[in-house]
């Protein structure tokens, strides 16, 4: 068996109940009194209960704060000796996964995950007696104290207009009422939680926004200007939809609220991840901002912000992590902290976007089983420096670095797929390396 964990805890297409229980097991045998929640999706309450099992069969107790976005999860595992988080994110509805957090908020790192699946290999964990046996509790008000602890922390004063997309999720429980608690009219949309997620698919991409986008371009026809909040399947993400009904460009958008963290904190250092636009480098350059890279996913962009002292770090995915409010990546306050953002500046998200220079960034998934990314990505490093004439960086996958762009291509840790990220200055420069990048890919699989 390879590695369980992967860029965001365990994930897996239909998620076995038997490495659900096992991984209660390791948990209790190194923490005593666990916080467990779980996404919208249809296996949500079957994991839940395996794991449970596990840690009440493992002496250790555990409270249950049913289906909650990760944000609160993570928030509330603060009171905790760790948190679990039953859900795959973006995924699709076949999937489900476990992530875990430590008791001050924070995404396991590889660390204290390798601990969990030692245990696990090596099934070295014990199964109490009855009268050891731990017991099941339930916290209620677990999203409301979230909720207090964000309205406390986060200031705006005028009254925006949103269309929050909840994705059929559990963002439903807490984005609509929060943005409405904070002042603004909200317009909610997919907010009625379903596992199968029928009215979008969890990932919030453009292919699954286009309705919402359509919405709100119908909507400021009539004059209003309505701003999007779109999340993922647990809401660590948000993806941001302007006054003109477009996606906002990720790198931009990371770009802009950088700077204005900046501005608002004084904070000169910002964690972002090797797939980031250089936008962000250039955007912040008159402030003297140190922006370092990490691999890509939360767990690694939070340790960094850690070691670095630093107050915000984001990635184009959308997972933003706001360290001076808590340490889990969390999409409604990143929607909320975007208008403050928009209120800070006095200005349209449109306008702030527009004013943001672009090069040309493309994106493409290629689908490639688990059990063979270790193989292709042999190969691309192996191969790629004959055709990109460069040794390529690795600190997550291969990025070639050229004189007119880079080409990232990376195995994704969450799905089946590699994934070929390019950016140039220019239209034509960008797919000349996108195709390059895709033909390596291809090439290393039927090489294999
Ligand atoms: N929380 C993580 C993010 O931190 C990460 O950016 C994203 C994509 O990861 P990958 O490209 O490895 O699939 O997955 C999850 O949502
Ligand atoms: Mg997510």
């Amino acid at each position: 068996m390879g590695r369980l964990f992967g860029t965001s805890g365990i994930r897996m297409k239909n998620l076995s109940p038997k490495i659900a229980y096992k991984v209660g097991l390791a948990i209790a045998k190194k923490y005593k009194n666990v916080v467990v929640g779980r996404d919208t999706r249809t296996t949500g309450k079957l994991i839940e209960t395996a794991l449970t099992a596990g840690i009440l069969n493992g002496g250790g107790e555990v409270t249950t704060i049913d289906i909650v976005p990760t944000p609160v999860l993570g928030f509330n595992a603060r009171n905790y000796d760790a948190g679990v988080m039953i859900t795959a994110s973006h995924n699709p509805p076949e999937y489900n996964g476990i992530k875990l957090f430590n008791k001050n908020g924070l995404a396991f790192n590889k660390k204290e995950e390798d601990e969990i699946e030692e245990i696990i290999f090596k099934e070295d964990f014990v199964e109490v007696g009855w009268d050891k046996v731990g017991d099941i509790w339930e916290d209620c008000r677990a999203i409301r104290n979230y909720m207090e602890y964000i309205l406390k922390n986060v200031e705006v004063n005028e009254k925006f207009n949103v269309v929050v997309d909840c994705a059929n999720a559990s963002a439903c429980l807490v984005s609509p009422y929060l943005f409405t608690d904070i002042g603004c009219h909200v317009i909610s949309v997919n907010s009625h939680m379903d596992g199968r997620f029928i009215g979008r698919l969890p990932e919030p991409d453009e292919k699954n926004l286009r309705k919402t986008m359509d919405m709100i371009k119908g909507l400021n026809m009539n004059g209003d200007s309505y701003i999007g909040i779109a999340h993922d399947g647990d809401a660590d993400r948000m993806v941001a939809i302007d006054e003109k009904g477009r996606v906002a460009d990720f790198d931009k958008l990371l770009a802009a609220f950088s700077r204005y963290m900046v501005e608002k904190t004084g904070n000169k250092k910002i964690v972002t991840t090797v797939d980031a636009s250089m936008i962000i480098d250039e955007y912040l350059k008159d402030l003297d901002v140190e922006i370092i890279r990490t691999k890509v996913g939360d767990v690694a962009v939070a340790e960094e912000m850690i070691k670095n002292s630093a107050v915000f770090g984001g990635e184009p995915s959308g997972t933003w992590i706001h360290g001076d409010i808590h340490l889990t990546p969390d999409g409604i306050l990143s929607g909320l902290r975007v208008l403050e953002m928009l209120e800070f500046y006095n200005k349209k998200l449109y306008e702030i976007l527009d004013e943001i220079p672009s090069y040309v960034n493309l994106r493409e998934k290629i689908p490639c089983e688990d059990s063979k990314k270790e193989k292709v990505m042999n190969y691309v490093i192996e191969n790629g420096e004959e055709i990109f004439k460069t040794v390529p960086e690795t600190v997550d996958g291969a990025r070639f670095n050229l004189e007119n762009g880079w080409v990232l291509i990376r195995p994704s840790g969450t799905e089946p797929y590699i994934r070929v990220r390019v950016e140039a200055k220019d239209k034509n420069s960008a797919k000349e390396l996108l195709e390059k990048g895709i033909k390596l890919v291809k090439d290393a699989l039927s090489a294999l």
